[in-house]
């Protein structure tokens, strides 16, 4: 288990250091100095808004985010849009975006309806969304963890037929707003059958933003014994203003790929008061201050972020953009 105590130190020495250096926290294939952001802003941030933008402004939030830097922008969801009719559209707006070259844009898709559909847009990558809990699994997607793993078998066998890139999510790996805590152990268990059937990538995402430091490096001690470090992601929403200092947490242990979503955009049906994923803009300004690389510039991200902030008639819940609106910093 990993001590407050060694988390403090660890935090001195990421400043002091290159990542590279935090021998104790990172393995060797995470000393990379570059992290990768998956942009999820148009699928989680868009699906919990209550405004339902026109695909049109969709589309063109896309392809704002892709000319940021942005090496993955999540653009929808191929699910039921009695579930969830933010994105019913989800055919239009990807066959409406102007894919660059080099960006790569995934869907959800939670079974072989979705895959079908988004097969035949032309995607080149799929995310399956499973659970570590069996209350949450019922909630979002209306079945028992087992019964998912195996429609996602389906889905996997048939996008790896088709050339098709698939990523795992694995929600409330940090705790579950039905069931509560969530242990380590089952969000490994989880993890590793999405793996082994061939996701190239798991997020793990703290759905309800619930987690602190310490739960997160409890949980990804477990799960990096089970999936190597290097395909792992986080993805933290922010509720509890935690999301920053957990995705720290994450990126000391060696965790190179981080979720976030353009002006903190989102909520959760499932939590009251719950906020958005954790603001691209505010993981883009922790990054630079440990001297880590992402390649997204920071600027074109906060001018996108109070564009759709505007678009959809909301604050940006982003602190960084709104300081840095206020009073532009040298970067
Ligand atoms: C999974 C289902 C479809 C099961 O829903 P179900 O009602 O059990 O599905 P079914 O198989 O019984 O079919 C019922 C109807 O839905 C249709 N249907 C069936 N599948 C599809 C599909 N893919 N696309 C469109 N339509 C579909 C199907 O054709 C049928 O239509 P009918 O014959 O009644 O007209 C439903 O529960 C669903 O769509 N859930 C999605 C929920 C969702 O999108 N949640 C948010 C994403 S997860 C998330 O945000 C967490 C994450 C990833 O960000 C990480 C984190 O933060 O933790």
């Amino acid at each position: 288990m990993f001590s407050l105590c060694r988390q403090s130190s660890a935090v001195k020495s990421l400043v002091r250091f290159p990542l590279g250096a935090t021998r104790t926290l990172a393995t060797a294939s995470s000393s990379s100095n570059y992290v990768k952001i998956v942009e999820v802003g148009p699928r989680d941030g868009l699906q919990n808004e209550k405004t339902i933008l026109p695909a049109e402004v969709k589309i063109e939030l896309i392809n704002r985010l892709s000319a940021t830097g942005l090496p993955v922008v999540e653009a929808t969801s191929f699910v039921s849009p009695i579930w969830v009719p933010q994105m019913a559209d989800a055919s239009k707006v990807f066959k409406g975006i102007r894919r660059k070259e080099g960006v790569s844009y995934p869907v959800l898709t939670p079974n072989l309806k979705g895959l079908e559909g988004a097969l035949a847009c032309g995607v080149e990558e799929v995310a399956i969304f499973g659970a570590a809990s069996e209350s949450f699994s019922q909630k979002n997607i209306n079945c028992s963890i087992d019964e998912s793993l195996k429609r996602f078998e389906a889905v996997c066998q048939k996008a790896r037929d088709e050339n098709v890139r698939v990523r795992g999510y694995v929600s409330v790996v940090l705790g579950c707003p039905y069931e509560g805590d969530v242990s380590p152990q089952k969000v490994a268990d989880v993890s590793k059958k999405l793996f082994d059937m061939g996701c190239y990538e798991i997020s793990l995402g703290d759905t309800i933003g619930i987690g602190n430091p310490k739960k997160m490096a409890d949980m990804l001690e477990r799960v990096k014994d089970v999936v190597p470090v290097d395909k792992l992601a986080v993805h933290c929403h922010d509720t509890y203003g935690q999301a920053v200092a957990n995705i720290l947490m994450a990126v000391q242990h060696g965790v190179r790929v981080v979720d976030s979503s353009v002006a903190g955009l989102g909520g959760c049906p499932y939590a009251r008061g719950a906020t958005g994923n954790v603001a691209t803009e505010d993981v883009l300004y922790l990054l630079k201050g440990l001297g880590m690389e992402t390649g997204v510039s920071l600027p074109e991200v906060i001018a996108v972020g109070n564009w759709i902030s505007k678009k959809l008639n909301r604050a940006n819940a982003s602190r960084v953009a709104n300081a840095m609106t206020r009073t532009p910093a040298k970067l």
